[in-house]
């Protein structure tokens, strides 16, 4: 776990040998707690040098160990004894330090990062905080407010902004370790006093309360009810206010409220989702580590509207040459400038010029023959997505991939129109696609392993999270949000505002509340869908009681808003006004509300007080439920892809793990109770009706998330 060498005849080389990422496991705790011991009592050792292995410093504690009983020694003593050692240490950062990889190089009288290096505290994004001195050492060394930032937010810092703030001494070019070696060499003779961070007088500035107050209200409203970074900023405090033996405990005291809190777990939980998610696999056997990706070096992106735009932007930014198409003159050269002016921003914040010699702009999909794969955005309509699809099969090579950026059309339908299905795969980007992190990579039943592999790779190369899912309307995502908007919609009917909805699910910790994301969103979407559904217009039957469509209870007043020409922040209006067309700022509008109670009066609604728990636990259990029946159904491969496709793609507050992780916290036991409380008051809204999948579980004691997966083997697959 740590292997010890003496070099230079007197310098103790200790490397952590503790692949993937170095991580402080109890048994490399235990191995740099022996290394350091013998080399500080080995008269040969003048100086020690701490490396990792393969390139990476070291990723920090161990976090699959948070799980279980702390075992090996405690990270703190052991850290306070390295840097109280009389021998000077120096870290030879390469790749991360990262957490208490961090902490680890900040007791180290010296630290020299090679020029690829990063740095940061990011337990703040685990739900915890940087417990083993950092909260300490950190504001000591670079002063409160950069530590302060560093700290809340969990930034990682490139070598060269560690070197700026003063964390490194050194940058090379070179290999970390041997420079490092000669650093030590020279850092013999002279005295270490100065080196140890813990014994620094923190710089303060004079205003400190008022920046201490300023930053908590920056946590506060960018983390709606996290923990983590309020906690700490006390620990900041704590080194800006009192010596380090009590600032440490303060640290540790903080960091024991944290670390068994839900917030934590379920933080923690999404570390691991977010990589498992990665790690694909189909019924057929073939999986991420087992199918090859093709490499993609062309590309065409069908459609300059936002999406298409925004998909231009995501692969030029990558390195791969995109040829964009549009069908009209117009709309082609608008896209164009849009897509320039994207790419140029994007440029100037990294200092580097455009990459335009990437992109092609046409009116023709004829020069699409050479390309690697094809990305279509044109309209949400199938007839027009069909006709593009048959139109590349004739002007593509065989062999180039054909995907469409739909957001719940049926993918096999596409690929049945061309002559290569097998090549064909939904790839479903969120908007602004080229900001938004998730994408949905729709397996078709036809779909290659290589096509569902290359798209996959594809979305990792553009820095996104992609999940895998199987073929059905709304694939998971916008399948789920169904039952969450209709419950949204029902309980306005039954009298809550749609300002009340917002709130009790900002408080849960949404971004935004339903109705603020649907204006921002734009209304006229799921309008132009439920039309097309025969769910409302002109075309359905006047025989239906105007609540119920299709044999299920149904809540017009979102089609009575898009009458009124209310889509949303684009009009100015939809659910709140804004200022202007295309404002943020959303405003209570007092013809919503007259609408409502008109609506209320006409069908003979008493409005009645609804609680903040009734909105979150209709919205989000039947959210949740959904995410079962998508389970048994086969769309989804493991709860883990369903809540990262939610905090990825929704808006899902992450510190509560995503829908599903949500669920088990609460207690199955309770969703279920409560799923079935709300089904009987409401038998017409098949949502709420619990799943087997639920009552599966329920039967089978609750087992955790990470294990529900052995339930629904069973169960057929899509994927
Ligand atoms: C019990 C009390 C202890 C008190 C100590 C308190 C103070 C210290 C706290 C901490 O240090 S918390 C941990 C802080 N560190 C991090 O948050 C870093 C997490 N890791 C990453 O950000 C990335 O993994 C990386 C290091 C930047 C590498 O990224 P890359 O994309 O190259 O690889 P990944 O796919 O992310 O990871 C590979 C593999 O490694 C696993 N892993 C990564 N880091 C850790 C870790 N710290 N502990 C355990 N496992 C880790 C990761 O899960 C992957 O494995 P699989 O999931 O694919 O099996």
């Amino acid at each position: 776990m740590a292997r010890y060498e003496l070099v230079k005849r007197s310098v103790a080389l200790i490397t952590l040998t503790n692949p993937p990422v170095n991580a402080l496991s109890s048994a490399v705790r235990h191995a740099i707690a022996k290394s350091m011991e013998h080399a500080l009592n080995d008269p040969k050792v003048t100086a020690v040098v701490i490396y990792g292995e393969n390139g990476r410093f070291c990723g920090g504690a161990d976090i699959r160990e948070f799980a279980g009983p702390l075992r090996g020694p405690p990270l703190v003593p052991l850290l306070d004894a390295i840097e109280a050692g009389e021998k000077p240490v120096v870290a030879a950062i390469e790749g991360v330090a990262l957490g208490g990889g961090f902490e680890l190089a900040l007791v180290c009288h010296y630290r020299i990062a090679h020029f690829k290096a990063r740095l940061g505290l990011p337990e703040v994004t685990l739900g915890i905080l940087p417990a083993a001195g950092g909260t300490q050492r950190l504001p000591r060394l670079i002063g409160i407010p950069a530590a302060l930032e560093l700290i809340t937010t969990g930034r990682h810092i490139s070598a060269q902004e560690a070197l700026k703030l003063g964390i490194v001494d050194q940058v090379t070019e070179q290999n970390a370790c041997e420079v490092a070696v000669e650093f030590a060499l020279r850092a013999v003779a002279k005295p270490l006093s100065s080196r140890r961070v813990s014994t620094l007088t923190t710089p303060c500035p004079p205003d400190l309360d008022a920046l201490l107050e300023a930053v908590t209200m920056q946590v506060k409203k960018k983390a709606r009810g996290a923990m983590a970074p309020l906690a700490c900023v006390q620990a900041v405090r704590a080194a800006a206010t009192m010596p380090y033996s009590k600032g440490i405990k303060r640290e540790s005291e903080l960091m024991a409220t944290l670390f068994n809190s839900g917030q934590a777990r379920a933080l923690q939980y999404c570390f691991f989702a977010q990589r498992t998610a990665g790690k694909w696999t189909l019924p057929s056997g073939a999986q991420w580590n087992n199918s090859k990706p093709r490499e993609i070096r062309r590309a065409a992106v069908i459609g300059l509207g936002t999406m298409g735009r925004g998909i231009v932007v995501s692969l030029a930014r990558v390195g791969i040459s995109v040829i964009a198409v549009e069908s009209e003159k117009k709309l082609l050269e608008t896209g164009k400038q849009m897509v320039i002016g994207m790419l140029e921003r994007d440029a100037k914040r990294q200092g580097v010029s455009a990459s335009l010699n990437l992109l092609k702009f046409t009116l023709s999909l004829q020069d699409l023959k050479d390309v690697d794969i094809v990305i279509e955005a044109v309209f949400e309509d199938m007839a027009l997505k069909k006709h593009v699809f048959q139109e590349l099969s004739k002007v593509c090579r065989p062999a180039t991939l054909l995907c469409s950026n739909t957001s719940g059309l049926d993918v096999d339908a596409l690929a049945g129109v061309t002559d290569r299905p097998h090549l064909v795969v939904g790839m479903h980007f969120f908007s602004p696609a080229h900001v938004m992190k998730l994408l949905e990579v729709v397996c078709g039943p036809r779909s290659s392993s290589e096509t569902i592999a290359t798209a996959m790779s594809l979305g990792k190369r553009m820095g996104k999270v992609s999940v895998a899912v199987g073929n059905c309307p709304g694939f998971v995502g916008n399948r789920m949000l169904k039952p969450y908007l209709d419950q949204a919609t029902f309980l306005l009917e039954e009298g809550a505002t749609p300002e009340q909805i917002d709130k009790a699910l900002e408080d849960f910790g949404f971004a935004m509340g339903v109705f603020r994301m649907s204006d921002l969103a734009g209304l006229d979407v799921g309008w132009r869908v439920r039309k097309e559904s025969g769910l409302t217009g002109p075309d359905i039957d006047p025989k239906n009681p105007p609540r119920r469509r299709q044999g299920h209870r149904y809540c017009p007043i979102p089609d009575m808003v898009c009458e009124q020409g209310r889509f949303g922040q684009k009009t100015g209006r939809g659910w709140y006004m804004y200022d202007s067309p295309g404002g943020t700022n959303a405003k209570s509008d007092p013809l919503i509300q007259n609408l409502l109670e008109m609506y209320r009066s006409r069908y003979g609604i008493q409005p009645r007080n609804i609680s903040d728990q009734e909105i979150i636990e209709r919205c989000l259990f039947a959210l949740a439920n959904e995410g079962f029946r998508i389970l048994e159904d086969g769309i989804a491969a493991r709860p883990e892809d369903i809540d990262v496709i939610y905090l990825f793609g929704y808006g899902f507050p992450r510190h509560r793990g995503g829908p599903m992780f949500y669920a088990s916290m609460v207690g199955l036991e309770r969703v279920l109770e409560r799923l079935e409380h709300y089904h009987q008051a409401h038998p017409d809204v098949p949502h709420l009706e619990p799943s087997p999948l639920l009552k599966k579980l329920v039967a089978c004691g609750s087992p955790p998330v990470q294990n529900w997966r052995e339930h629904i083997k069973t169960m057929h697959s899509h994927l």
